[in-house]
């Protein structure tokens, strides 16, 4: 038998029927396949011919986990995962700094799985097995907590941390993996949160009060973890600035109880991660060593690149896909994937001739070591600046795409050359 295929089924939130029900009616309906693609996903058009299924799921996904290629059904255990979205967004967990009565968000809770999230996992694409084996090695970490086994034989925590440069989509990776943990551990954790403390914001403009604050913070956080059944995910942010701030507070330069609430912060969160249901996500733009003892222990660490050739690709694949479905580059014409370019059959032919020009755009923003973030703003900026027709044809929008790249690329010399030459 292969390795599991994880078939997630998005219950639409006004159907009433259980998990078995909806699951029941899903796996009958994969009955009429042969095999099944991972990565590929089935919306309401796909389902809308079973009355059933039209009534009661929203979404199916086949996930990309496992498996690289197709998998044939009767040689694959499905496992389902039924549930529904949160359509709530995130509440604020606002303290008030009692000095002046000004109202602050110490931290941002989600309730999981999220509508607002949905979708952003299949969004971050890495050329490297990045998202797999961080799931797996949460997976094994809350296995491991489930066993009770002693992390003094056996080394293992749930910390997390991404580094890399800004705009990898570290944050981005850290709520979807919430998001993903919060869908595949269902069955040991019922509901799920997710809690992204400001910790930047606690330790800038409230440092008077900011020992308080964190204190409070933990407090309500400790009757949150309290649940057992409860997932908790908590998000640090640039957690090196918690570093500085304490290497500030302790050269002399903020006040001596500003070095208190820092130590308090790092202290509660080590404290956290020993929670069986607790998670702690952290990130940093910085990737030499960090000054803080309990990140430094984090066992699952990795660092996030921007995108190679292949990704950024598929990233821009993505961005001319979603323009055509809107009608704003017309015709619609396939851009094709990667590995069917690379195919003799493709080269050089006529179809092909954007998508290769687009694979050269791609090669130009990797070569340059341009961030997601970048790639995904130029789309808007090739539209925005290169092109006058209110539909152009995708072999002109390729071609716009590219300028809007050279672009960015000279802005980012011009930024550069002004740090160099900045006073200092
Ligand atoms: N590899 C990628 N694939 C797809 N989208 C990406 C990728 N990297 C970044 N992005 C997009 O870039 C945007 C910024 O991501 P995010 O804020 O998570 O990055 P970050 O690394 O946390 O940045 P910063 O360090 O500046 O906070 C998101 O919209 C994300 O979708």
């Amino acid at each position: 038998m292969n390795p599991a295929l994880h078939v997630e089924v998005v219950q639409r939130s006004q159907s009433r029927a259980t998990k078995d029900f909806v699951k029941e009616i899903v796996r009958s309906f994969l009955l009429n396949f042969v095999s099944l693609s991972p990565g590929v996903i089935l919306s309401e058009t796909d389902l809308e011919e079973n009355v059933e299924l039209k009534e009661h799921v929203q979404m199916i996904t086949f996930c990309d986990i496992e498996h690289d290629t197709e998998v044939l059904v009767t040689e694959t255990e499905l496992v389902y995962h039924i549930y529904k979205l949160d359509a709530f967004g995130a509440e604020s967990d606002t303290m008030t700094d009692t000095s002046t009565g000004e109202e602050f968000a110490a931290a941002d809770v989600w309730a999981l799985p999220s509508e607002q999230f949905h979708g952003l996992w299949e969004s971050l694409i890495y050329d490297t097995k990045l998202k797999e084996d961080t799931v797996r090695f949460v997976e094994t970490a809350f296995e491991f907590a489930d066993r009770g086994v002693d992390p003094n034989v056996i080394g293992w925590n749930r910390v997390v941390l991404l580094h890399g440069p800004p705009g990898t989509g570290k944050t981005s990776l850290c709520r979807a993996l919430a998001q993903k943990l919060s869908v595949r551990l269902a069955d040991r954790f019922p509901r799920a949160r997710l809690i992204e403390i400001n910790a930047h914001g606690l330790f800038s403009k409230w440092f008077a009060e900011s020992g308080k604050l964190v204190a409070r913070l933990f407090e309500r956080l400790e009757e949150i973890v309290a649940d057992r059944r409860l997932l908790v995910c908590v998000l640090v942010d640039e957690v090196e600035s918690l570093a500085h701030a304490r290497r500030a507070a302790l050269s002399g330069l903020e006040p001596s109880d500003s070095i208190r609430a820092v130590n308090a912060l790092l202290t509660q969160l080590d404290r956290l991660r020993r929670r069986p249901n607790a998670l702690v996500l952290t990130t940093s733009n910085v990737t030499g060593a960090i000054d803080v003892a309990f990140v430094d222990r984090a066992d699952i660490k990795r660092r996030v690149g921007p995108p190679s050739a292949r990704a950024a690709y598929e990233i821009l694949r993505g961005c001319c896909g979603e323009l055509m479905a809107r009608g704003l580059v017309a015709p619609r014409e396939p851009v094709f994937e990667l590995r069917v370019l690379e195919g003799s059959r493709f080269a050089e032919s006529e179809p092909s001739r954007a998508s290769l020009r687009l694979w050269g755009v791609a090669r130009e923003a990797a070569g340059a070591g341009v961030s997601g973030r970048a790639l995904r703003r130029l789309p808007f900026l090739a539209r925005a600046l290169h092109v006058r027709d209110a539909a152009p044809p995708l072999p002109r929008f390729v071609d716009a795409l590219g300028a809007a790249l050279r672009d960015h690329l000279a802005d980012a010399a011009d930024m550069d050359d002004a740090a160099v030459h900045a006073p200092v």
